[in-house]
């Protein structure tokens, strides 16, 4: 036996407290549109949802795509802005969006699962009426704020030890189609699943402060200090948001991390450092 196995064997050994204290766990994971670069950092990122559902973790992955609609919406000539983190959602844009959120990204991820073993089954929020939204903002356009979030559909699918993958589109009352942002739509699942974890995964290793340090223990007063400096921008703002917004609703803990870092997941849940920073009540 080499060292390798020790070292591995050490490894397991500690891991095993954390396989018992999130077996039955439900674990809300946002990935983001700039955590996922290639095939193989998505091959990774199933891998690391697999395992987690075979030991026993339920897993439910909301994704986001924001590139990949950029991307399409350049091809078609169609500009696009961005208030607080929010894409501005005309009628043309919402079709885009929903198009390559439902139809490409959401099948890739699924697709991705089922290639490592998983059986994975990709969901919008107008499955099931899974999420019913109302308008966020009249500058935004068809920008939705969730406001009916119906789980039920989360629980059955999990209690066939199937793996939910749901697209940030959400339906309205008057038959429209809302553009969600991932992260919002995230942290509505995971408040109206009362989930023990939310993890947000994106493409920096966690909020940073003035100095560019990261802030490993996050509390209210600090995201609102950062906020108000400016320290906080951009698509972190709905990050934090979210977070926050998650632990008013239930969710036991947040962390926004790095999707692109190898075995992001499994390192937060798993391990005594974790990963990122944490936000809890
Ligand atoms: N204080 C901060 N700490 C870390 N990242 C920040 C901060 N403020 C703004 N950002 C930006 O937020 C981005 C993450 O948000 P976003 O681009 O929406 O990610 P995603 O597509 O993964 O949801 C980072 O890449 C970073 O440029
Ligand atoms: C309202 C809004 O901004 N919706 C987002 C939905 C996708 C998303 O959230 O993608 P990321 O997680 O990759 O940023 C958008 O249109 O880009």
């Amino acid at each position: 036996m080499n060292s390798d196995w020790f070292a591995t064997a050490r490894t397991l050994s500690k891991a095993l407290p954390y396989l018992q204290r999130y077996d039955g766990a439900i674990v809300v994971i946002k990935l983001g549109g700039h955590a996922m670069s290639s095939d193989e950092a998505m091959a990774d990122f199933a891998r690391d949802v697999v395992l987690m559902s075979q030991v026993g973790v339920r897993p439910v992955i909301v994704h986001g795509g924001g590139p990949m609609i950029n991307a399409m919406l350049d091809r078609l000539g169609v500009e696009s802005t961005f208030v607080d983190g929010k894409r501005v959602t005309d009628a043309k844009t919402v079709e885009v969006v929903e198009m390559v959120l439902s139809g490409r990204v959401n099948k890739w991820i699924v697709q991705a699962i089922n290639e490592q073993g998983g059986q994975a089954v990709g969901l919008s929020g107008k499955d099931a009426n899974l999420m019913i939204c109302d308008p966020s903002h009249p500058e935004l356009g068809f920008v939705g704020e969730p406001t009916e979030v119906n789980p039920n559909l989360i629980h059955q699918l999990h209690s066939s030890d199937i793996i939910p993958v749901v697209a940030p589109i959400g339906a309205g009352r008057n038959g429209e189609t809302f553009n969600v942002n991932g992260d919002t739509a995230a942290g509505a699942i995971a408040a109206a699943l009362k989930a023990d974890r939310l993890l947000l995964l994106t493409d920096v290793d966690g909020v940073r402060d003035a100095s560019g340090q990261v802030v490993t223990e996050l509390t209210a007063d600090h995201i609102a200090k950062l906020r108000a400096e400016g320290v906080i921008a951009g698509g972190m703002i709905p990050k934090t948001e979210t977070a926050l917004g998650a632990i008013h609703g239930g969710v036991r803990a947040a962390v926004i991390l790095d999707g692109r870092a190898p075995n992001a997941c499994l390192l937060e849940l798993f391990t005594d450092h974790g990963a990122g920073s944490i936000i809890r009540p």
